[in-house]
């Protein structure tokens, strides 16, 4: 069989990119998606973390499937041209979907794990002190969300930059445009009308989500600091799935900076996707999204503390 062409994935959403000539990801076309080990330690890291998720007794089948297969690792040439590297073989998410609508999102109010470098350190809570991170414990790290009035294949891909530093509101609502068929790149209020199956169905958003949370409500083998759950599903399966499989797909990935747990439970990624599952909640049962009140949130953090008077929860 002829060597499959390795190109950049068409639907990346956030993290490095292959595209210009930097060093990226890659696809094969055939299933599987193929991420360079970094340098810094970083790539290690990754590469030991799939090693021992998937082989650790204690982790449920039901839990696995939720992280993209992992097919070890292959040396292959870099995208930016530096000579063939290491890359894990993992599955590519995205290779059942045609018109994928995809959110990245950054679970943790902390994403540096204990023991980091000052430097990361600095750097981490620089971009967090950006964004919505410390006061929702979670923010979006990248997304694209199809544009029905504009064809199948036309998307709406805010600026990354624009993204990461999304504030509470704009985080609340690009959850809602997530779920919406009017378009995205216009003021209009988002219809949130495909929201009770994307995120309400049996099998949609947040069902997955709480089946995840139980697993972090109990395991104490990993802390996940700075992974993403990802989000997606297509706008055309959802409007047709009444009574039928919704399509949707949660997945984590990004794990180079997951630790040992150490026996204690990883209450900054717990935290962060309790948030999470709350305001895909509130999306449900507040559509106009009338409902929310202004509070304080105090949420702690390695190495300091963050605090804010933001606007931010719904209220119940
Ligand atoms: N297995 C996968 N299949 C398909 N797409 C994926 C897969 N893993 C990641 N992606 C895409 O690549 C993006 C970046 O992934 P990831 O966070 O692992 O990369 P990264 O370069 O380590 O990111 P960062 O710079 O944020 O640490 C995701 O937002 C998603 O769009
Ligand atoms: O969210 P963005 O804007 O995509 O920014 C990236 C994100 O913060 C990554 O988590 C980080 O990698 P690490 O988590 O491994 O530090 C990367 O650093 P890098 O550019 O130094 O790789 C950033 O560029």
């Amino acid at each position: 069989m002829a060597s499959p062409i390795l190109k950049p994935p068409e639907h990346q959403v956030a993290g490095h990119s292959a595209k210009d000539g930097k060093l990226g990801p890659v696809v094969d076309g055939r299933g599987l998606f193929y991420k360079p080990l970094q340098g810094d330690g970083r790539g290690d890291s990754e590469l030991s973390f799939y090693a021992a998720f998937f082989s650790h007794p204690a982790v449920p089948p039901s839990i696995r499937s939720f992280f993209p297969g992992f097919h070890g690792t292959h040396f292959l040439p870099s995208s930016d041209g530096s000579g063939p590297r290491p890359h894990l073989a993992l599955d590519d998410l995205l290779a059942a979907f045609r018109s994928p609508s995809i959110i990245d999102l950054k679970i943790g109010a902390c994403t540096w794990p204990p023991d980091s470098s000052d430097d990361y350190f600095r750097k981490c809570i620089a971009r967090d002190r950006e964004s919505a991170s410390p006061t929702l414990g979670f923010r979006v790290s990248g997304v694209q969300i199809q544009n029905p009035g504009a064809g199948a294949d036309s998307f709406w891909r805010p600026l990354r930059s624009r993204v990461r530093v999304y504030s509470v509101e704009e985080t609340r609502r690009v959850l809602r445009q997530f779920v919406s068929r009017n378009s995205p790149s216009t003021d209009e209020k988002p219809d949130c009308d495909l929201a009770s199956v994307v995120y309400g169905a049996a099998d949609g958003v947040l069902a997955q989500l709480q089946e995840i949370k139980a697993w972090f409500e109990e395991q104490t083998i990993f802390h996940f600091y700075s992974a993403s759950i990802l989000l997606i599903y297509e706008k055309d399966a959802a409007a047709a799935a009444v009574g039928r499989s919704s399509g949707v797909r949660v997945k984590l990935v990004d794990f180079a900076h997951v630790v040992e747990g150490n026996g204690i439970i990883d209450h900054n990624f717990l935290g962060g996707l309790s948030s999470l599952i709350k305001l895909l909640f509130e999306v449900i049962t507040d559509p106009e999204g009338d409902g929310w009140k202004s509070s304080k949130v105090h949420l702690s953090c390695n190495n300091g503390s963050l605090e804010s008077n933001a606007s931010v929860l719904p209220s119940t």
